[in-house]
């Protein structure tokens, strides 16, 4: 991630940097002795006693979260979470698992093969980053503790409070931070919940449906009441109540038995999951079913409905951004129902992105103009067709120039894929131990969770964000999806987040270290580091622009300043704590070659500078103080190999010349 400003750096104390690393290395060095190991029974009563007690605690506010830490500066009290050895999700369908039980559970073992079906027997623990309960097996005999990490379900909500069966792919039995024996769900696609109302679904007697003509009419009773009681759910704007009832229908309603005799049925369950799939932003579910529900008929009553569609389908296809799409879908609808007004506006406003898109032009006034901290989005489309991806040797894969662009003007602005503000309930900081370098890090926990979540919800951008650097590459099959729904890697999500997430910056209001906002901007995230960069970022709400600091020639490779400190220390160990590379442009390469005493020189000399420049305005500067900052800037050049630095920025001087320049300016 782009780094803090100094006003947002956490610091930890040395106390507790020490205690996370060793809870991390005492919980492996258990772990490791106890591999294979048969799980110990609980007793059932003191675990649900102590998961109610933990319950009442967390809901007062007063919640023994073990896992919080101290930091100093703005800070205060973060979640600190592990960033083990990561382990890929399941990737096989539930019913190709084998059933086993909590009596069979091994330690620190991830059952491969094997799925587990439990019903939850306590309350819900809800901590910041996670939540936990105590589970039973079906028979009820057993209890054991199950963890959800990243614990909120697509729709907002606690995974584990949303339901009360749940049954687990491949689960991993292993031990808490503290000591304490868990299955533990890291990928939210190895969880499946089971609503309550569905654990006896009427989906069994739909699936006995043999084809005679009584079974066809229980059958498509079955799917009619599922559409009406996703109706009411509608109503009571429970949305992910109605989403349920009406896939359950669907489910039915799609059975040959059902659609030969009554193909609308079908259709019109998908034409109302299609509206609701757009309130939950399940929008490739919502294209798809708005497609399906088409009639084709020429009656008024069926045009109507297929331009209902249309539009459900052109909202789709416009919020994923895929706007020729959307264009196809709303002529269509204008073309059914002429004097539609929906289609029209959607229609002008889709020539608006479409001209965005090709010509990159945009109204960045009104844009901004638009935003406030409850629509902190802009509605625009990306320009990305001055750049193109290929390799940059050394450095992976970068972004190149495909044609001249002059200084000062747009290299290419790009909608956010994802952004979590400040502000908002999902914006959440972490302290995360990596024990797989040992380094311990601010990481935006938030917007990871809201990135697995989009792509849960929109499985065809999976493949998108999945490109994108990570040093953790999965486990090399990249399976998207299963029968039992999209399949998203979370270790490999948060490795991506690590490389590649950009802050745009506190534009509604007051941020810290702890609520700073964040976000991935998927083309942006192949532009590479140079601290002489070519490239400057700003942001109007959620768009990322990006304009020419020198006139850029086509070919030439596009660099972003990921951190902008004059000190060559401080900038390399902020570029390998964060991004893992040492730079090695012309500006490192002199400064590398500079003796440290120099540097250190240097350094002191920046830092009298900085606060000259704080103390003096140049306004008001009188000849004595102008001929002070002379000597002051003298003095850092002379810290300066002129052989070594020709053509290469003298950084540290920056401030202070510029203070010069306005001030001789004025006189
Ligand atoms: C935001 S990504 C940039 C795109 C990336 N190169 C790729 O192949 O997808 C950041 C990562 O690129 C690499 N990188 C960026 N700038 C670099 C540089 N100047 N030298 C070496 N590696 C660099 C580092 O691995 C870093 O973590």
């Amino acid at each position: 991630m782009t780094s803090q400003n100094d006003a947002n750096t956490i610091f930890l104390t040395e106390q507790e940097a020490e205690r996370i690393r060793n809870t991390v290395k005492d919980r492996l060095k258990k772990c490791s002795e106890l591999v294979g190991h048969a799980r110990e029974p609980r007793d059932s009563k003191a675990a649900i006693s102590q998961a109610t007690g933990a319950s009442l605690m967390a809901d007062m506010g007063g919640a023994p979260d073990a896992d919080m830490t101290q930091t100093k500066g703005q800070g205060g009290t973060l979640p600190a979470l592990t960033v083990g050895q990561p382990y890929s999700p399941c990737i096989v369908s539930l019913q190709d698992l084998q059933p086993m039980k909590l009596a069979d559970l091994q330690m620190d073992t991830h059952h491969r093969g094997r799925r587990l079906t439990v019903k939850r027997a306590s309350p819900v623990v809800t901590l910041a980053a996670r939540s936990w309960t105590m589970v039973q097996d079906e028979a009820g005999d057993e209890t054991e503790r199950l963890e959800v990490c990243l614990r909120k379900s697509r729709h907002g909500e606690d995974i584990l409070e949303s339901a009360s069966v749940f049954v687990i792919k491949e689960p991993y039995f292993t031990l808490t931070d503290q000591g304490e024996a868990t299955l533990r769900i890291d990928h939210p696609s190895d969880l499946i919940v089971c609503r309550d109302e569905f654990a006896n679904s009427s989906l069994t007697s739909a699936n006995e449906v043999n084809g005679h003509a009584e079974d066809a009419a229980a059958a498509e009773k079955i799917a009619r009441t599922c559409k009406d009681k996703g109706n009411a759910a509608l109503k009571q704007r429970d949305l992910p109540l109605a989403h349920a009832k009406y896939t359950e229908g669907l489910k039915v309603a799609r059975q040959d038995v059902v659609s030969y005799t009554n193909p609308d049925l079908a259709r019109d369950i998908s034409r109302n999951r299609a509206y609701v799939n757009i309130l939950l932003n399940q929008l490739d579910e919502a294209k798809n079913d708005a497609k399906a529900s088409l009639t084709g008929r020429e009656d008024q009553r069926s045009k109507d409905l297929d331009s209902k569609a249309y539009f459900r389908a052109g909202c789709a296809a416009y919020n994923l951004g895929e706007y020729q799409e959307a264009k196809g879908f709303f002529d269509e609808q204008q073309k059914i129902t002429p004097g539609d007004k929906d289609a029209s506006a959607n229609l002008r406003k889709i020539e608006v992105r479409l001209h965005e898109q090709e010509a990159g032009t945009y109204d960045l006034k009104k844009l901004g103009a638009g935003l406030s901290r409850a629509r902190p989005q802009v509605d625009a489309a990306s320009f990305i067709s001055n750049t193109k991806v290929r390799d940059s040797p050394g450095r992976g894969r970068g972004l190149f120039a495909t044609r001249d662009i002059p200084a000062g003007e747009i290299v290419m602005c790009e909608k956010a894929f994802c952004v979590v503000w400040g502000h908002e309930s999902e914006a959440l900081t972490a302290i995360t131990y990596d024990v797989r370098d040992d380094r311990i890090r601010v990481s935006p926990v938030g917007l990871s969770t809201s990135i697995v979540q989009k792509l849960l919800s929109n499985p065809s951008q999976i493949e998108r964000v999945m490109d994108l650097y990570g040093d953790y590459q999965g486990g090399g099959k990249n399976v998207s999806t299963t029968e039992d729904g999209p399949v998203v890697d979370t270790f490999r999500v948060h490795d991506i987040v690590s490389r590649n997430a950009f802050g745009p910056g506190s534009q509604y209001g007051e941020e810290g270290a702890s609520n700073a906002s964040t976000g991935l901007w998927i083309w942006a995230a192949y532009i590479n580091h140079s601290c002489i960069a070519n490239a400057k970022k700003d942001f109007i709400g959620d768009l990322m622009v990006l304009r020419a600091t020198r006139p850029i020639t086509a070919g030439e490779e596009i660099f972003l300043s990921y951190d902008e400190s004059n000190d060559y220390d401080a900038r390399q160990t902020a570029l390998m704590t964060t991004w893992g590379f040492e730079c090695n442009c012309a500006l490192c390469a002199a400064e590398k070659a500079d003796d440290p005493a120099v540097r250190k020189k240097r350094r002191e000399l920046a830092s009298e500078a900085d606060a000259f420049v704080e103390r003096e305005h140049w306004a008001n500067a009188k000849r004595l103080t102008v001929v002070k900052a002379q000597r002051l800037a003298r003095a850092m050049d002379d810290t300066y190999d002129g052989e070594r630095y020709e053509g290469v920025p003298r950084v540290a001087t920056r401030r202070i010349r510029e203070w010069l320049a306005k001030a001789s300016r004025r006189r």
